[in-house]
């Protein structure tokens, strides 16, 4: 998939805040093309006050890297753009700077589908630090969306157990690419299918649905209604039964059922979108099976999410094998944003000079940025379950003894006992631009967050209160951030 030509049909280059071209200005004006930095993206709070956060998004963000540069028709547009004088915005020769502009930087980020904690870093951007400010804006767009959709995904999924999971959010989306990034992360983060037929075809993500009310009120009856879509598709019939009376719906779609069996097909389900989903599902089961169509599976559908999902499986017994989840889950309704940050953790003038830890600090604790050139580091317990992550200093020797601690209560630490196993998080995407990564295919990213899911203590991933799984700084990180905001402090 390449998401700039498949999908738009255009350059996605200038897919970013006036800000950054017009700090690039500043640094290619001032003569600062050599000024080197590092950023990381990454998020202070989960989202929908849950216990994990599922990372997704890098595919669209190395398609989105590959095809960085400036057309004719780009620079053109820039230098078209006028400041308050009413003159140009850039001078001519940053024009040309971008005309030939080739992006440069190393990037390091995290597997999609891998599960994520607050502060981790989930992309790491090194290299001129004009470059690293362009692309801020299109990192945050992507990674946070897909990020935020992929969990509510993740969520469904523990609600839904081994029941299958339908993404009916087209409708309600955030517009075009609203919809089909949904759509992708949906089918990461846990969904089976998608109604979408557009992310079908460009993600290869497997498409189903089943029909609306108004194909029941375009006939004279229920019952013609249902024989008439059993004669056009005889072997992909869901009936949708609920669009006078249900109970009657039901027993209208059981006698259709009978007379496809009769011609050697079968009776594949019946959709309730409206009324009580617990007691309609348990009628209609009952129904379904003295009929003698045990398997004929109950869709329900109709403002779902995860917690009504869980009530209904969990607390009314409702008999109920797919779930077909729209707005909820496409426009994530609980929780509009995932409040992904870019910090910048060090410059240095020169890729010969030293590197200069940064920090921007804050009133809240929580808002201090972490200095330095950071990777992840999870640990595991010996039968595999995750232990816990700690952010540390990529380029300072670790002490021997292992300590983390928590950024915004320095209470909350923990030693790693010596000899344990564990894996760094952020990997190589591009080395001085150029790809180093082979992009998974989607069906193993979203085999991978299935096998993630099961790396975690069951406390994280409960809804009210989750356990907090343990994340910090790697002591000699935190020293030198407590350092760094002394120093600040004491300049005031
Ligand atoms: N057993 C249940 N327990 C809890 N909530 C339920 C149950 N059954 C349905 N709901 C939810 O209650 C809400 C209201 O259902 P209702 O049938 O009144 O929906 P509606 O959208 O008003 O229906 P209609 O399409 O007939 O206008 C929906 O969000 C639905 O998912
Ligand atoms: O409820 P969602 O999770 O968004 O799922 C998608 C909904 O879209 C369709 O109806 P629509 O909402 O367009 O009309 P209706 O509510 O009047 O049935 C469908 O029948 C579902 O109810
Ligand atoms: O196929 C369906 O049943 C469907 C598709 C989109 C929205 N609601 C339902
Ligand atoms: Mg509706």
């Amino acid at each position: 998939m390449n998401i700039t030509k498949d999908l738009y049909g255009t350059s996605l280059s200038l897919l970013t805040d006036l800000y950054q071209f017009t700090m690039a200005y500043g640094y290619w004006k001032t003569g600062h093309l050599n000024k080197e930095g590092v950023f990381h993206a990454y998020f202070r709070k989960h989202p929908f006050k849950g216990g994990f956060t599922v990372a997704c998004g890098l595919d669209y963000l190395i398609d989105f890297l590959q095809n960085l540069k400036f057309s004719a028709d780009e620079v053109a547009y820039l230098a078209s753009l006028n400041g308050s004088d009413g003159k140009p915005l850039f001078e001519e020769g940053f024009i040309d700077y971008l005309r030939d502009f080739k992006f440069s930087c190393d990037i390091e980020a995290v597997a999609e589908g891998t599960v994520v904690f607050p502060n981790e870093p989930l992309v790491r951007v090194k290299g001129p630090i004009l470059e690293c400010m362009l692309i801020e804006t299109p990192i945050l767009n992507i990674i946070n969306f897909q990020s935020l959709i992929a969990t509510k995904a993740a969520r469904l999924r523990l609600s839904a157990k081994d029941d299958q999971l339908l993404e009916f959010g087209l409708r309600r989306a955030q517009g075009i690419d609203g919809s089909l990034a949904a759509s992708r992360a949906s089918y990461i983060g846990g969904c089976d299918a998608t109604s979408n037929v557009l992310a079908g075809k460009l993600f290869g993500i497997p498409v189903k649905g089943t029909h609306a009310h108004s194909w029941v009120m375009s006939f004279d009856s229920e019952l013609s209604a249902f024989e008439t879509y059993a004669e056009a598709m005889p072997n992909n019939c869901v009936f949708l039964v609920d669009t006078y009376d249900t109970i009657q719906g039901v027993a209208h779609a059981i006698e259709v059922g009978k007379k496809l069996k009769a011609q050697g097909h079968e009776l594949n389900g019946i959709r309730l979108d409206s009324g009580d989903l617990a007691y309609l599902s348990i009628q209609a089961r009952e129904m379904l099976d003295h009929a003698g169509f045990e398997s004929t599976a109950i869709v329900a559908s109709n403002d779902l999410d995860e917690y009504l999902i869980a009530n209904l499986k969990n607390e009314q017994n409702a008999q109920i094998n797919i779930w077909g989840v729209g707005t909820k889950l496409a426009a994530s309704f609980d929780q509009p944003a995932l409040g992904g940050v870019y910090k910048i953790g060090a410059v240095k003038e020169n890729k010969d000079s030293h590197w200069k830890y940064k920090i921007k600090l804050s009133e809240q604790l929580i808002k201090v940025s972490n200095p330095g050139i950071q990777q992840v580091r999870r640990y595991y317990y010996p039968d595999g379950q995750c232990m816990a992550d700690m952010i540390f200093d990529e380029i300072e020797e670790l002490p021997t003894k292992i300590k983390v601690i928590d950024p915004s209560d320095s209470f909350r630490n923990k030693r790693i006992p010596d000899y344990t196993e564990y894996e760094d998080l952020l990997q190589p995407i591009f080395k001085k631009g150029d790809l180093v990564y082979k992009r998974p295919e989607i069906k193993e990213i979203k085999e991978r967050v299935a096998q993630q899911m099961s790396l975690f203590h069951s406390g994280i991933k409960r809804f009210s209160n989750p356990h907090i799984y343990p994340v910090g700084l790697e002591e000699s990180l935190y020293d030198k951030k407590s350092a760094l905001i002394l120093m600040h402090k004491n300049e005031e």
